[in-house]
């Protein structure tokens, strides 16, 4: 059965905002996501930001980066508004999170007209009941949603902007995305909100370029270690192998019932390799930007859920994006 997600903490006497101190906040993680304590530097980003800091968090991929968002979402009345690139990353939060009785939604053109209606109207009302809502940079550049932005705003709602992959914004990083520099007018469109920024790329001038260009104000600057003792790295020749496809296929067997991704080069090759695999018993599908939509679409799900334990894919895997 889901559980009601904790009531909110800490709304005092005529709205005016308590402080939530650490014991409701780690109670907040418990009820909610079954976590016993914060690590890293979770605990801090999110003090920070419920006391309207700005705040760069530097965390490795799975560092947890997600929950110093969606905590303080849980822990005032209002919108948390979370800006990510990857319409895939945000079904799969939206999702995880409804499963866990939060009230999120993600506004995307991939949505029916009708559903996107009712997160506007829901959004409209005086007490939304969405406490996260998740977009991409490309909505935000558009006028209508900013007015919209400021409306919420302006009703004293919109908590937080976090800004996930931020790295995205800077022209040094590996994933540059144009419509990510047009967040550099939120500081300006949206005053006194504090931002998040998050990210799991390390280079200092990326770090510098995310501060600057979202006009970040004394933000708390916050780096974790990136060593994770549970991964290693190897890599084998192509050129010396006899066989690059039985090699690999041996690899894969030999890591047993795990869930792999191989990335190639040209969607031939992908598809080449996947119908390889699957001939030699591995469970896998190939996935490209020559594929459409739903079929996309349903090979991610299905690796999500493992029914498939290998994609073999192009870069376009993870770079599902649109309004
Ligand atoms: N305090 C915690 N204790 C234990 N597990 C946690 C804690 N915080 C987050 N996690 C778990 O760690 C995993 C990774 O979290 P999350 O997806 O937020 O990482 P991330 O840093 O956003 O990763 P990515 O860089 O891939 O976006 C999730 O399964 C999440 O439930």
């Amino acid at each position: 059965m889901k559980k009601s997600p904790l009531p909110v903490q800490n709304l005092g006497a005529k709205g005016k905002q308590r402080k939530c101190g650490r014991e409701a906040l780690v109670k907040l993680l418990r009820w909610n996501f079954g976590h016993p304590d914060f690590r890293g530097n979770q605990l801090e980003a999110i003090e920070a930001i419920l006391s309207g800091r700005d705040c760069f968090c530097l965390m490795p991929t799975g560092g947890g980066k997600s929950m110093c968002y969606q905590i303080p979402a849980l822990a005032k009345t209002g919108i948390v508004l979370v800006i990510s690139p990857l319409i895939a990353l945000m079904e799969n939060q939206v999702m995880a999170l409804k499963e866990k009785g939060i009230a999120a939604e993600f506004l995307s053109s991939t949505q029916t007209s009708q559903l996107r209606n009712k997160i506007h109207e829901d959004l409209d009302r005086g007490q939304p009941s969405i406490r996260l809502l998740y977009v991409t940079p490309e909505l935000i550049a558009t006028s209508g949603f900013m007015s919209k932005l400021k409306k919420i705003h302006g009703r004293g709602l919109l908590n937080l902007i976090a800004v996930d992959e931020a790295h995205c914004i800077s022209s040094w990083g590996h994933d540059f995305r144009p419509s990510y520099r047009k967040l550099s007018s939120l500081r300006n469109q949206l005053q006194d909100v504090p931002i998040l920024a998050l990210t799991a790329t390390a280079i200092p001038k990326v770090q510098k370029d995310v501060i600057d260009s979202l006009n970040l104000q004394n933000p708390l600057v916050l780096k974790s270690s990136f060593n994770r003792p549970n991964i290693y790295y190897e890599v084998r020749y192509k050129d010396l192998m006899d066989d690059a496809y039985a090699d690999l296929c041996d690899v894969l067997k030999s890591a047993g019932d795990v869930c792999a991704i191989v990335y190639c080069l040209e969607r031939t090759t992908c598809d080449d390799l996947s119908t390889h695999l699957s001939k030699n018993g591995i469970s896998c599908a190939a996935y490209h930007a020559g594929l459409n939509n739903k079929l996309r679409s349903s090979v991610l799900d299905d690796w999500i859920c493992s029914k498939i334990q290998v994609v073999v894919a192009t870069v376009a895997f993870g770079m599902k994006t649109s309004l």
